[in-house]
């Protein structure tokens, strides 16, 4: 089979490598669609996130759907033919956090496209069954495969506690923003502001139900915020850029007992917070890692309509150039790129 290799920053490489044997309780799956992760094109530029680092050569593509093909002998839920979203984390089982359910906080998680484990930017991918969600007709295989970025957002919007009737502000617009946007309404909420500082982000935005867009680049976010709330505040803030401003605004524009998820990454672990915003206002902050327990949902709100998450694609290019779409993923003005693996 044909895996796209990263062998150094800016490298790909194609191997041809045997398919992989499913073990006993694997699926081996034909990839169909793999989308482009944010982290996918650090490694490509970068070579490594923070202390993962790409010592070998590594398949990147984490967010990937595809065809069962073959299954091991104790698999006995999902069988050939399936059509599957793969998640792409798979914990032990055994240390305390997954013993407590917070499976993804497991320190021995097997992660997709994290170095040393290969991802889905190759052919044919071998992957516990229990981690393969069989797809409904209505739910295409592109969709299949963005339930890992709708995962992260509905864990946000768990993790912030939205709840029915609420006002969230989301900062970002990417992918994680998006998505956490769809999260956040089918989670309940009445207004979503959603903030970029790329217009053509904020109009997409809008097109896709944000009730407010704010470009903090050229207007005070805080004074915003405050003019739509009627000088509440919003309930929850979703940080989903990673900016370090952003990630200081978030104190500020959540009204008194409100919540705040973190999910955005910024290029430095330390952003100072104003304590006495969160202490004086008994703010709830919440880190939000990854996610647990959302494929089920993410596949049920896609078969019902209740989300979408093609709207959020802008473009598809074959595995064969593979290259061509990381390098396209540098506009900012674009969304998500995806890749197109077999027919
Ligand atoms: N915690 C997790 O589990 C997890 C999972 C996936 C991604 N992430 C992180 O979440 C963040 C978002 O991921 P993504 O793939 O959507 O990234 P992205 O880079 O595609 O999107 C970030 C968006 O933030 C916008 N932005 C920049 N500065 C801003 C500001 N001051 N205010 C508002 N918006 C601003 C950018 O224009 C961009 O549209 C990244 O930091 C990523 O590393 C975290
Ligand atoms: C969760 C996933 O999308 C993220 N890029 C990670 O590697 O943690």
């Amino acid at each position: 089979m044909q895996s796209a290799v990263l062998t150094e920053p800016e490298t790909f490489e194609f191997e041809e490598r045997s398919r992989p044997d499913p073990g006993p309780t694997d699926v081996l799956v034909a990839v169909g669609r793999v989308g482009i992760c944010g982290s996918d094109v650090h490694y490509y530029r970068h070579g490594r996130i923070g202390d993962f680092v790409v010592e070998n050569p590594l398949v990147l593509g984490h967010e990937s759907a595809g065809e069962i093909v073959a299954v091991g002998a104790d698999v006995e839920d999902v069988a050939v033919g399936d059509r599957v979203a793969l998640e792409p984390g798979v914990p032990c089982f055994e240390c305390d956090a997954c013993r407590r359910g917070e499976y993804n906080l497991c320190p021995d998680v097997r992660f997709m496209a994290t170095p040393p484990v290969d991802g889905a930017f190759t052919e044919y991918v071998a992957w516990p069954a229990e981690f393969a969600y069989p797809l409904p007709e209505n739910v295409s295989t592109q969709a299949g495969a963005l339930c890992e970025p709708l995962s992260v957002g509905l864990h946000a919007a768990r993790r912030g506690n939205v709840g029915v009737g609420d006002t969230v502000l989301i900062t970002g617009g990417g992918p994680i923003g998006m998505l956490a946007m769809e999260a956040a309404r089918v989670a309940g909420a009445s207004q979503i502001i959603l903030s970029d500082v790329v217009p053509e982000k904020l109009d997409r935005a809008r097109e896709r139900g944000a009730d407010a867009t704010v470009d903090p680049s050229q207007e005070d976010l805080a004074e915003r915020v405050a003019d739509l709330t009627r000088d509440d505040g919003v309930d929850v803030a979703i940080e989903a850029s990673g900016a370090a401003a952003a990630i200081r605004s978030t104190t500020e524009v959540v009204r008194q007992g409100g919540s705040v998820a973190l999910v955005g990454l910024a290029g430095e672990g330390e952003i100072p917070l104003d304590t006495h915003d969160i202490i004086n206002g008994e703010l709830d902050v919440h880190g939000s890692f990854r996610f647990r327990n959302t494929y089920p949902a993410a596949i049920d709100l896609l078969a019902s309509g209740d989300v979408d998450v093609e709207g959020i694609i802008d473009f598809e290019m074959p595995l064969s150039e593979v290259t061509a779409a990381f390098e396209r993923t540098d506009d900012p003005s674009l969304v998500k790129g995806m890749i197109t693996v077999g027919d």
